[in-house]
C-alpha cells in the first residue's frame, strides 16, 4: 500500500510521543526534525549504521547530517510529500537506537 499523509486526527495520536522526545515539526514542511548529541564520532556513526540497515530494510531513509558527534534528522515520506506512518515508525526505531547508545 502507497503511504498516505497523516490527517490531523492521527497526527494528534502520533505525533505527542515523539514531541515528548525531541522530535519538532518543520516549518515550511511536513516532516519532523531531532538533534542528536553522543559522545563521540564512534558512537554518532555506530548510531547511523544502525538505522540505516534498518532504513534499508523498511525502503525508508531519513534525510541526515553529521559532523563528529552530531546527527540531525528529518524524516518526511517523498511518495506522498509529507508525513506518513513510515516517518513515525522510523522515528521510534531511532528512538529505541538512540537509548541503548546512551
Ligand atoms: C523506490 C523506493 O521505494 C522509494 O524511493 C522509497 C525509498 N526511500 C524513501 N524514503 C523516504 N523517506 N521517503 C520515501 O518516499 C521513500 N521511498
Amino acid at each position: 500500500m502507497p503511504p498516505h499523509r497523516l490527517n490531523a486526527e492521527e497526527r494528534e495520536q502520533l505525533l505527542p510521543n515523539l514531541r515528548a522526545v525531541g522530535w519538532n515539526e518543520v516549518e515550511g514542511r511536513d516532516a519532523i526534525f531531532k538533534e542528536f548529541h553522543f559522545k563521540d564520532f564512534n558512537r554518532a556513526f555506530g548510531f547511523m549504521t544502525r538505522v540505516a540497515l534498518q532504513a534499508e530494510k523498511l525502503d525508508h531513509h531519513p534525510e541526515w547530517f553529521n559532523v563528529y558527534n552530531k546527527v540531525h534528522i528529518t524524516l518526511s515520506t517523498h511518495e506522498c510529500t509529507g508525513l506518513s506512518e513510515r516517518d513515525i515508525n522510523l522515528a521510534s526505531f531511532i528512538e529505541q537506537v538512540a537509548a541503548s547508545l546512551s
